[in-house]
C-alpha cells in the first residue's frame, strides 16, 4: 500500500481575490469594523472559487496498490495535476491526509524520504534539463542523496540504459544537442536514477510525434513491468485502456469513477456527460451493439473487437478472454489486475 488519499481537499490561494479582500478589509478597518480573517478551512470545498481560494480537489479517497498501474483521466482543469503533486508531498492537502507507506506526508521528514521513492515527472520534463552534460543532469538527484561517486555513476548508467539511451554515446553530450524525444528520455532517466518505487507521470507523451509517442508508451509499460507502480495522467482514453490496471476519473475536483478500464469505459454516457470520451474501439463496439450485433460489454481493443465481431458474424461463441489488446511491450492478459474498488458513482 504505497500511497493512500484520505478525504483530501486542496485549494489554491487566489492572489487577485486576496488583494481585493485586503483592500475591502482596510476600508472596513478604517471605518472601525472588526472582521474575522478568511480561512480556507471554512465552508464546504466546492470546485472553483470560494472566498480567496480556488478549490481544485474535494474529498478524494483512494489507495494506490503496490505495483499497480493507475490511469488518471478528467477534463481540463479537473484537478489531475494537483492530485498527482500530492503523491510525493510536493503539495499538501488543505484537508485530509496523504499517507506514504502509512506515514503522513504532511510531516516534512516523511515527505523528504518519500521524494526519492515517488518519482514525479512533470509535463514537458525536458524543459527542466539544466546541466552541461546528460551525465551531470541524470546524476543531480542521486548526488543530492549523498551517495558515493561509484553509486551515482552506477545509477546514471542504469537509468540511461532503462530509457534505452547508450551512456557512452550520450553521457558526455549536452542534453540540448539531443532530439526532443531523447531529451524527454534524459529527464525520465533523472527521475529513475533515484530508484523510485512509484513513477508518477503527468501527461508523459504530450507533444510527441506518433512514433516517439508509441516508443514512450512501450517504455512506460517496460518500467511498470519492472515492478514499479505507475500513475499516469492522460487525455488519451485509448492509452489508459491499454495500459492501466485501474482508471481514476476526476470531475470538477471530485472522484467520479474508480475501477478497471472495463468498468469505467462501460459508462460511456456518464463519461460523455462530463466531457470525456471512451476509447475508439469501445465506442465502435457500442455503436455495433446498437445496430444489433451481439457483443459482450467487455473492454475492447481494435484486435479483440475484430475477433468478437468475426465470431458474431459467423455465429461462434464470443471470447471470454480479457479484451484489452496487449499494451506496447507488455501483454495485458498476463498481468493480473489488483482487486478493483467498485466504481464510484
Ligand atoms: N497555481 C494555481 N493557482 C490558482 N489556481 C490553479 C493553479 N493551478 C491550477 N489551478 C486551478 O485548479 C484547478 C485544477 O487544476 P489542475 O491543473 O490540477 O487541473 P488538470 O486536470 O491537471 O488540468 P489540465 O488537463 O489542463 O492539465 C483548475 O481550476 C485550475 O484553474
Amino acid at each position: 500500500m504505497p500511497i493512500a488519499f484520505e478525504g483530501v481537499s486542496y485549494a489554491y490561494a487566489d492572489p487577485e481575490r486576496q488583494k481585493k479582500r485586503a483592500r475591502r478589509q482596510k476600508r472596513r478597518r478604517e471605518a472601525g469594523v472588526i472582521e474575522e480573517p478568511p480561512s480556507l478551512e471554512k465552508g464546504a470545498p466546492t470546485w472553483g472559487g470560494t472566498a480567496d481560494a480556488v478549490w481544485a480537489l474535494a474529498d478524494i479517497d483512494f489507495t494506490l496498490a503496490d505495483g499497480e498501474f493507475l490511469g488518471v483521466a478528467g477534463h481540463t482543469g479537473s484537478g489531475k495535476s494537483t492530485l498527482v503533486q500530492h503523491m510525493n508531498g510536493l503539495v499538501r492537502p488543505a484537508r485530509g491526509r496523504v499517507l506514504f507507506d502509512g506515514q503522513d506526508l504532511a510531516d516534512k521528514r516523511v515527505a523528504q524520504k518519500c521524494r526519492g521513492k515517488v518519482g514525479l515527472v512533470f509535463q514537458y520534463p525536458e524543459h527542466q534539463l539544466f546541466a552541461a552534460t546528460v551525465r551531470e543532469d541524470v546524476a543531480f538527484g542521486p548526488r543530492n542523496l549523498g551517495l558515493s561517486t561509484e553509486e551515482v555513476e552506477r545509477r546514471v548508467r542504469a537509468a540511461l540504459e532503462d530509457v534505452h539511451l547508450d551512456p557512452e554515446e550520450v553521457g558526455g553530450k549536452s542534453p540540448f544537442e539531443l532530439s526532443g524525444g531523447q531529451q524527454r528520455r534524459v529527464a525520465f532517466a533523472g527521475v529513475l536514477a533515484m530508484e523510485p518505487r512509484v513513477l508518477v507521470l503527468d501527461e508523459p507523451v504530450a507533444g510527441l510525434d506518433p512514433v516517439a509517442r508509441e516508443e514512450f508508451l512501450s517504455l512506460i509499460a517496460e518500467l511498470h513491468g519492472a515492478g514499479r507502480a505507475v500513475v499516469m495522467v492522460s487525455h488519451s482514453m485509448d492509452d489508459l485502456a491499454r495500459l492501466a490496471d485501474r482508471v481514476l476519473v476526476l470531475n470538477e475536483g471530485r472522484l467520479f469513477f474508480l475501477g478497471t478500464p472495463a468498468e469505467v469505459f462501460a459508462r460511456g454516457e456518464e463519461l460523455r456527460a462530463i466531457g470525456l470520451d471512451v476509447p475508439a474501439a469501445q465506442k465502435l463496439a457500442a455503436e455495433l451493439r446498437e445496430e444489433g450485433f451481439d457483443l459482450p460489454r467487455d473492454l475492447y481493443g481494435l484486435e479483440s473487437l475484430a475477433d468478437d465481431l468475426a465470431r458474431a458474424l459467423t455465429g461462434g461463441e464470443p471470447s471470454r478472454e480479457p479484451k484489452a489488446d496487449a499494451a506496447p511491450g507488455r501483454d495485458a492478459r498476463e498481468t493480473p489486475r489488483p482487486s478493483g474498488e467498485a466504481p464510484h458513482a
